[in-house]
């Protein structure tokens, strides 16, 4: 494959522009491919992943390029710092710093040595706050969950089961050139080996897949659902697991799909019509009353609530850039106050889920133990923890399904 001066000048550029944090790497990503609809599909597969591995191991190739100083400020990089982190990040992939007038000065024996004196925090490359911290919940399984969580996401759709089973979906797809490996371990799941342009397949128009993670697939099924219940998703957004819970419900029953954010429930309404998810109702929370006047009145409450988003670092490697330490602080506040007061929602006898993607024990099995120290009338019922590179090869999850057992 060619890897023209435009596509390296785009490349630089959409590094710049994500690594000021103005921007997240997907828009800038879906901004290139639009304005580029002449690359052929390698040179689309190598801008993404190029800009992602280079945003993923920004602060490792800081160090290697003799910017260790600098290793905290990539959102102040030059033109001529991006040429330098490419050069060293080809370095890495290929052995040899690519022949190019501005890497004359990048020396390839300088390159292989930068990395020995480094600390872990860099040979990793996470911000320091998020090893020391990982270090400390995790303990020895940090490591192996960094490297895990520094490679590239694969690509995974669950089968719409409203419309098609996943032999179908296969088919369909194999048709308009696409191939699609099933996930064993879960039952919808499937795992795209070659991408081509899925969303502008046929199959995808008529419903009958939505993406999503072989983990995240996970997460609804526990619920224990069964047609007919009543099934709220208080923190919705775009509707990832409502769609999937529609489905499970086999469109018989009600889900009412809650976020603070309309232009997420309007997307989740599009998808709801696309996948033929009858039952879903969007609801905006505007203030405390519209969790308040569903008190006890479902069966089923999922809380797939908002987190670090340290288990999904493979699909969004610039999530750790926007984290800081105080973030995740507010965020475990924020979640065990939507655990105390969404969980009024559900009815004598219904279950609970709990559900992030953080891979961080306070934001996960601590949560829930508190909640229960202080709600002595729910039980835990079971427990899923995905962590990637330890108990899980897809994305970092965790899940708790609680039942209530009286009123109070
Ligand atoms: C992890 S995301 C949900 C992803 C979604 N369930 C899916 O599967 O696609 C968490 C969501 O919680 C929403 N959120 C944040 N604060 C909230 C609150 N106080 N109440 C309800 N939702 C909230 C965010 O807007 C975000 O859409």
């Amino acid at each position: 494959m060619t890897v023209t001066r435009q596509l390296l000048d785009c490349l630089h550029n959409a590094f710049l522009q994500a690594a000021t944090l103005e921007h997240y790497a997907d828009k800038v990503i879906q901004q290139h491919l639009a304005a580029n609809s002449s690359w052929t599909l390698e040179q689309r597969a190598y801008f993404v992943t190029t800009l992602y591995n280079m945003i993923r191991f920004s602060r490792k190739l800081m160090w290697m390029t003799g910017r260790k100083e600098h290793v905290d400020t990539i959102q102040h990089c030059t033109r001529e710092d991006v040429w330098d982190l490419w050069g060293a990040y080809t370095f890495i992939q290929e052995g040899q710093v690519p022949d190019y007038p501005e890497l004359e000065s990048l020396d390839a024996t300088h390159l292989k040595s930068a990395l020995k004196d480094a600390p872990t925090d860099i040979q990793l490359s996470m911000p320091l706050w998020l090893h020391d911290r990982a270090e400390q919940e995790l303990g020895n399984n940090w490591p192996t969950v960094a490297r895990a969580l520094n490679q590239s996401a694969g690509n995974f759709i669950r089968a719409n089961g409203l419309k098609a089973n996943r032999e179908a979906v296969s088919k369909a797809l194999s048709k308009e050139s696409i191939a699609t490996l099933p996930v064993e371990a879960v039952s919808d799941a499937l795992e795209v080996k070659q991408m081509g342009y899925l969303f502008r397949t046929d199959a995808f128009q008529r419903g009958l897949f939505e993406m999503q993670d072989a983990g995240s697939q996970l997460i609804a099924p526990l619920l224990e659902l069964l047609p007919g219940m009543k099934v709220v998703d208080a923190c919705a957004g775009a509707g990832g697991k409502s769609l999937h819970i529609a489905a499970l419900l086999k469109n018989k029953g009600r889900v009412l799909s809650l976020d603070i954010h309309q232009h997420k429930l309007d997307t989740l309404k599009k998808r709801a019509k696309r996948a033929g998810a009858h039952v879903i109702e969007t609801r905006l929370i505007q203030n405390s009353k519209t969790i308040k006047r569903q008190k006890e009145k479902f069966d089923r409450v999922l809380l797939d609530v908002p987190c670090s988003g340290t288990g999904v670092l493979r699909r969004n490697p610039d999530a750790k850039w926007h984290l800081d330490e105080q973030s995740v602080s507010d965020l475990i506040t924020l979640q065990q106050d939507i655990l105390q007061r969404y969980s009024q929602m559900c009815r004598v006898g219904g279950k609970l889920v709990y559900a992030t993607c953080s891979i961080f024990p306070s934001e996960n099995e601590l949560q829930i133990k508190q909640f229960l120290a202080d709600n002595p009338n729910w039980s835990l019922e079971q427990e899923l923890s995905l962590l990637p590179g330890i108990s899980s090869e897809y994305d970092g999850f965790y899940g708790a399904r609680l039942v209530k057992n009286s009123a109070e």
